[in-house]
């Protein structure tokens, strides 16, 4: 946070909090999606998309969309300020301009590359154990405790954290954390680069963004930046697992051939359409509300 903080005078503190809600709504309204993304990729009992929506709805009601969210939403405000603040940081290290001289003085792809990559590296480490507990309760397939059924693994995030660290210590909270690393590090580099592409596409020269480019550009970059991290994601999301069920990777690698060996290569590509259309709104919110964040501090 204070990353992001101290890369600009604050002027108006409000735009910090709009900034933070709005990665909370984009969150609340994406969660649904990612909950199905997760099953699916995890899970083999579910034919499809469309499947996993009616089976989780029956089964679970629409509360059964929403397990695991809430530590994303608390966590929410530190990962994006780490994401957006190292960028911001690297970005005026690296071309020694400011964000109101980057308009002017376009920076090179390369340049952005590096700070995406950089800022994809270090959120990595703040949102694994976050990640973790998000889909352990996601793929908690009971339906809400009933008097007299058996209670469910995990009665809640706090307990969910509680018991990986009581059986596992606290290496236990980061497990998959590896792969979430290098998920990240390339992809945010090419988050990053596809925005600022966009952007600099449909914009005169010299002039800032519109609000509905930021809109595209944002959205387009989150789609893009999903499609490159799906394998590693379904590769993460399996290792999250692997503590649970009875499948036990030796590594990354082992996971990776296991899951082709079983499934075949189209085990990469598992939850790409449903995390796509979650990707588009989320991120051109994300980053209308990082330019005006900006603009308000700059
Ligand atoms: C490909 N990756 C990992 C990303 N593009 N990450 C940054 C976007 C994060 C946003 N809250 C989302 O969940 O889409």
């Amino acid at each position: 946070m204070e990353a992001l903080r101290s890369n600009c005078e604050l002027k108006e503190p409000h735009s910090w909090y709009i900034f933070v809600t709005t990665g909370a709504l984009g969150l609340v309204l994406g969660h649904p999606f990612d909950t199905v993304k997760v099953r699916l990729q995890t899970q083999t009992t579910y034919q499809g998309i469309i499947d996993c929506m009616v089976k989780t709805y029956r089964h679970e009601s629409l509360l059964g969309f929403f397990k695991g969210m809430s530590f994303p939403i608390v966590s929410i405000a530190v990962v994006n300020s780490v994401l957006f603040g190292v960028y911001s940081n690297a970005l005026l290290a690296l071309t020694a301009t400011s964000h109101q001289e980057r308009r002017a003085q376009a920076p090179s792809y390369t340049h952005v590359f590096i700070a995406g990559c950089t800022g994809g590296f270090l959120q990595a480490y703040c949102l694994a154990p976050f990640d973790l507990i998000k889909v352990r309760l996601q793929n908690q397939t009971e339906p809400r405790a009933q008097p007299g059924s058996p209670p469910p693994r995990y009665r809640g995030p706090v307990h969910c954290a509680a018991s990986i660290f009581q059986a596992e210590g606290p290496r236990g909270l980061f497990r998959g954390a590896w792969a979430l690393t290098l998920r990240d590090t390339p992809t945010l580099g090419i988050y990053f680069v596809t925005y600022e592409w966009l952007c600099h596409q449909s914009t005169p020269d010299g002039q800032n963004p519109s609000s509905a480019t930021v809109l595209v550009a944002g959205g387009f970059a989150g789609i893009t930046s999903w499609v490159t991290a799906t394998p590693l994601d379904v590769i993460k999301s399996r290792m999250q697992m692997a503590g649970l069920e009875q499948r036990a990777y030796r590594g990354l690698l082992d996971c990776m051939v296991s899951s082709v060996r079983q499934e075949g290569l189209g085990v990469f590509f598992r939850g790409l359409t449903i995390n796509s259309a979650r990707a588009f709104p989320v991120n051109a919110v994300t980053f209308l509300s990082y330019e005006y964040l900006l603009h308000s501090w700059g």
